[in-house]
């Protein structure tokens, strides 16, 4: 579990975080988005510990950072996937860190295999391709076997392969009731991936939803399509029982207030051939881009002030 309460973090000129309230709850991968600058990386940072608020406060299940008496084994992180040394193996690293906080051989060898690393496991970390270096973060993170996982843009230099593997670990991981916090500029990952999201702009809160009900709530979310060689009757129709319709295109409208079902079932008295029917389902994109508008836009406005 992880509790963001009225954090705020200011640097001289600047709040990176300003009064962010939000939880992270056992069981869910919440992902965590917003624009560049918007305040992410600063809010994990208070999260494991390496920042400290202006005011109000981050905690780790229950407690702060800095009171974790086992904080491996409490929270797995990985801000960088590069913060091993370069001249030690990935076995080194992992051996090294499993020593430091009492975590067993065994431990380190199932996480290896875990993230995919069994082949390379010998080689210096300084050799290492960004997608290795990302698995080799997420190894880490995982060896105290940790009900609380931080991952910041995890899925950065990875392939498609190991982008599915993440997303089906992280699942994974939350269907056995931890609490994963995940940032990531990738919408479309973090759709598949995450059940909850929080967003933030300017350091604040925009959105703390669950994914589904925020994508339904997009514009065109529910919109029909229906395509025929000549749609027009089937269009007045429609607006005669209540519907609003539009043409984007000569053989395509497009319907609001009527579901798919009852068009096509109009088209069918109506004795007209359909050559699509479809409902569009809102994306996190778009959500996310609706939501941040202002945000971004304000960005942009100061820094063409500068
Ligand atoms: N150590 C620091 N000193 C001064 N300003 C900082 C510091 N760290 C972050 N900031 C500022 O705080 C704001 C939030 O930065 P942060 O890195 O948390 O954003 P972010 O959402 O993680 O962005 P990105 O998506 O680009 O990684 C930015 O304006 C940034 O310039």
């Amino acid at each position: 579990m992880i509790e963001v309460t009225h954090l705020t973090k200011r640097y001289r000129a600047t709040t990176a975080v300003d009064d962010l309230t939000f939880t992270a709850a056992p069981g869910t991968v919440t992902g965590f988005l917003g624009p560049n600058g918007a305040g992410k990386s600063t809010t994990i940072r208070a999260v494991v510990g390496l920042e400290r608020p202006t005011s109000g406060s981050a905690r780790v299940n229950g407690q702060s950072y800095a009171d974790l008496r086992a904080p491996l084994q409490e929270v797995g992180t990985m801000l960088d996937g590069r913060n091993a040394h370069p001249g030690r193996t990935a076995l080194g690293h992992l051996l090294g860190l499993a020593r430091s906080h009492g975590i067993a051989r065994a431990r380190v060898d199932q996480v290896v295999e875990l993230a995919g690393l069994g082949s390379v496991v010998r080689r210096r970390v300084g050799t290492f391709s960004l997608g290795m270096g990302q698995r080799l973060g997420i190894a880490a993170a995982l060896l105290g076997d940790p009900p609380t996982l931080v991952l910041d843009e995890p899925v950065n230099g990875l392939d498609p392969d190991g982008v599915r593997w993440i997303r089906h670990l992280l699942r994974a991981l939350a269907a056995e009731g931890r609490t994963v916090l995940l940032s990531s500029h990738l919408m479309s990952e973090l759709a598949e991936t995450a059940s909850r999201v929080v967003v933030i702009g300017r350091g604040r809160l925009l959105a703390d939803e669950d994914l589904r009900s925020l994508v339904a709530a997009t514009a065109r979310a529910g919109v029909v399509r229906a395509r025929a060689s000549d749609p027009a009757p089937l269009a007045r129709a429609l607006e005669r029982g209540g519907a609003t319709v539009t043409m984007p295109e000569s053989d395509l409208i497009e319907v609001t207030g009527a579901d798919a079902g009852s068009v096509g079932a109009l088209a069918a008295q109506l004795g007209l051939t359909l050559h699509e029917l479809s409902t569009v389902s809102g994306t996190l994109e778009e959500a996310y881009l609706g939501l941040t508008a202002d945000a971004v836009e304000y960005r942009t406005g100061t820094e063409t002030a500068r």
